[in-house]
């Protein structure tokens, strides 16, 4: 990545393609020359888009903008609010057909918002590994599903094991469930024992509020992988994973 000017001692950040250090933006509805302007002045910090739940059903152009994001070198999956619908339908072949249709490398497998065996959920992991890139998603949409920790731990292994190449940790949009408090405060027990267990580099935590972005940055460094990222935050998460904002200016200055 080029730099505008030299600062020294800036945090080391990975290069595209990352594998650790991912910033996963979510595309609720771009127009194609919102998603032309998001590409000129964010594609180069963007390292994955999820066109979010099932928008990609109703956004007109929608080949037109894959075809946008494909020339940008920025891979693209539908939100996994799609994969349920088609689920909840028995429509698992017609999925991997759409996926097919549309030339897509990677999808999301996730349960947010139906109940399904994990076994199940598993083997259509295994199964759209034989296609794509797999990303599963772990937690419920329902803020009243609170699992406990070993049972998040329990359920990621199984999920990489299956074949997932990360696993995604459900916020929302709104970052108000799953990893966090209806109030957006992160379940930090919760975190840190998933991470007693399961490699970091490994997961993408969802994190839509900046104070969630900031605490994931402060505990897992730079290059912590998040996800559900509006297209406006890319520039800004950029400066608090560098500690060029005020957020992080001195967690990172203090750690020289
Ligand atoms: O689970 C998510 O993060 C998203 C967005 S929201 O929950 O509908 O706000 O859904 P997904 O289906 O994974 O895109």
């Amino acid at each position: 990545m080029s730099l505008n000017y030299t600062l020294n001692n800036i945090p080391e950040r990975t290069i595209k393609p990352r594998d650790k250090g991912i910033t996963m933006v979510m595309d609720k509805g771009l127009s194609l020359r919102q998603a032309e302007d998001f590409l000129e002045v964010a594609g180069i910090h963007t390292d994955i888009i999820k066109l979010g739940w099932a928008t990609s059903f109703v956004t007109p152009n929608l080949e037109e903008k894959l075809k946008l994001y494909k020339e940008a070198n920025i891979p693209v999956y539908f939100g996994g609010t799609l994969f349920e619908a088609f689920i909840v339908r028995d429509q698992f072949d017609d999925y991997r057909r759409t996926l097919d249709k549309f030339g897509m490398e990677y999808a999301e497998v996730s349960d947010g918002s139906i109940d399904i065996n994990h076994e199940e959920k598993c083997q259509f992991i295994s199964k759209l590994s034989e296609q794509v890139t797999v990303i599963s998603e772990v937690g419920s949409k329902d803020a009243t599903k609170i699992f406990a920790p070993y049972k998040w731990i329990q359920l990621m292994q199984a999920e990489i094991n299956a074949g997932s190449w990360k696993v995604i940790a459900e916020a929302r949009e709104g970052g108000n469930v799953g990893i966090y408090r209806d109030s957006g405060e992160v379940r930090q027990g919760l975190v840190d024992e998933i991470l007693t267990q399961i490699p970091e580099e490994k997961i993408i935590w969802e994190a839509p509020q900046k104070a969630q972005q900031v605490w994931f940055i402060e505990l897992i460094g730079t290059n912590v992988n998040l996800g559900n990222i509006a297209p406006a935050e890319v520039i800004p998460l950029e400066t608090i994973r560098l500690g060029l904002r005020g957020d992080t200016f001195n967690h990172f200055l203090n750690q020289k």
